[in-house]
């Protein structure tokens, strides 16, 4: 293995509050988040800092090879003092391989082996790896001031909360979020003749209240066309986009599409990165959702303001383990009645299959109110879901969506 090193020393080991780690935070970012910063400069897949580049070159005395050794440098203590950060938070995902230093570095507190540790840890890990490249790809051919035009042209966001809360009023059962997915890491495909309007309308039909619809191609075949094809097949229901967010030109990109929500997964995003992004939504009319899978990412969250929607995760995106008892789990004690005191609603999700399922997703978090207060009661509770898999493989997802509820939840011509 080639080496430019003496001694190893563990990631974890180099001094978070070092002063040349903060230096160089601030230094790029006065005011953004590093992750974000890169969105309005990265051209290619290495987010590379145009402006520092710049600035670089010019202080060096006319040598470029130099400067651009300083900036390698820069950008490569910069990407390592992101996965630092949200180590603190107790993120184990990895923003992107952790390659080793520049040729030239010899950094004051650490000496590495080269490309140790450049094989993703797990699925997700190798699918935020994924998205990166593929975000450099498509950020050179649509770069953000094109799609903040498309952005003033799409179709106006709709209710997404509204619809969820309608729907429960209505039903009197948790309002599902029903998701359009071709295939998925744990699943594979689901189902081959998969034409995405057909089955959102077949879910519309159904008595969904919103749909959900896969974008990432690589894993789980899904594209932003699938979604820009419902917003304009004449579909009511709002649409959320389900992606793997890494990066705000993603979020201009969903609503360029036509998407009416986004969520934002907590596994995988520092706080900082979640609290800017919140922003950016409520600038451009996108309901926000953050998805949760431990007691840990539940905490985070409950201490930011403004979330009024967070989605219980019962898949463990690193292990694929399906446990619906997460979603009981983590509305238990305090963190219930913060939710509660919060007015969050909370959706639950993953592995959702039958009657009984979704039954006990929706006594989970329930307090010993009476039923009819229960019933006119969105928050502190279950009363919303995201299914896929189940109603997805079915031949009529129509007929599937009654199936899992146990009875026929569409909306009656009448009220239609
Ligand atoms: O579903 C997967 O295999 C998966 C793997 C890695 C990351 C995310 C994954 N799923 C994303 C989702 O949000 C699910 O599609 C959603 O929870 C619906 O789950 P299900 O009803 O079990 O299809």
């Amino acid at each position: 293995m080639e080496t430019s090193i003496c001694r190893h020393v563990p990631f974890n080991s180099i001094p978070s509050s070092s002063s040349s780690l903060n230096y160089t935070f601030r230094f790029l970012t006065p005011s953004l988040p590093v992750s974000l910063s890169s969105t309005l400069t990265t051209t290619n897949h290495r987010p590379s800092f145009p402006s520092l580049r710049a600035q670089q070159s010019e202080a060096s005395d006319g040598s470029a090879i130099e400067a651009d050794s300083k900036v390698d440098t820069k950008e490569w203590k910069v990407r390592n003092s992101q996965d630092e950060i949200a180590a603190t938070q107790g993120i184990q995902i990895r923003r992107r391989p952790p390659t080793g230093p520049p040729q030239h570095y010899v950094g004051p507190f650490e000496f590495r082996l080269q490309n140790e540790g450049n094989t993703p840890r797990n699925i997700l890990e190798e699918i935020v790896w994924n998205k990166d490249v593929e975000l450099a790809q498509w950020k050179g051919k649509k770069p953000l001031f094109t799609l903040k035009k498309a952005v003033d042209n799409a179709p106006p966001p709709r209710d997404f909360i509204g619809a969820l809360k309608a729907s429960y009023s209505r039903t009197g059962m948790p309002a599902l979020i029903a998701e359009v997915k071709k295939a998925s890491p744990s699943g594979g495909v689901l189902r081959e003749d998969f034409d995405p309007v057909e089955i959102a309308k077949a879910y519309e039909n159904g008595g969904a209240a919103c749909i959900s619809v896969t974008t990432d191609q690589k894993y789980f075949q899904g594209s932003y066309e699938n979604l820009e094809a419902i917003r304009n097949s004449g579909v009511k229901c709002p649409l959320l986009c389900k992606e793997f967010i890494v990066d705000a030109w993603q979020l201009y990109y969903a609503r360029a599409k036509g998407a009416d929500a986004v969520s934002l997964i907590a596994t995988i995003l520092p706080d900082l990165d979640i609290k800017y992004m919140t922003k950016i939504c409520k600038m451009i009319g996108l309901t926000v959702m953050v998805e949760v899978q431990d007691a840990n990412e539940m905490d985070r969250i409950l201490g930011i303001d403004g979330i009024k929607l967070i989605v219980i995760k019962n898949r463990n995106l690193e292990t694929f383990e399906v446990d619906i008892s997460n979603t009981k789990k983590l509305l238990e004690g305090e963190r219930g009645e913060k939710i509660r005191q919060k007015d969050i609603l909370v959706i639950g999700e993953s592995g959702l299959f039958s009657p009984a399922d979704v039954a006990y997703v929706q006594e989970a978090g329930v307090k010993a109110y009476p039923k009819f207060v229960h019933f006119f009661m969105h928050t502190g509770r279950v009363a919303q879901i995201i299914v896929g898999e189940s109603i997805v493989k079915q031949k009529d997802p129509t007929k599937g969506i009654a199936e899992l509820f146990g009875k026929d939840i569409s909306v009656p011509a009448a009220l239609a």
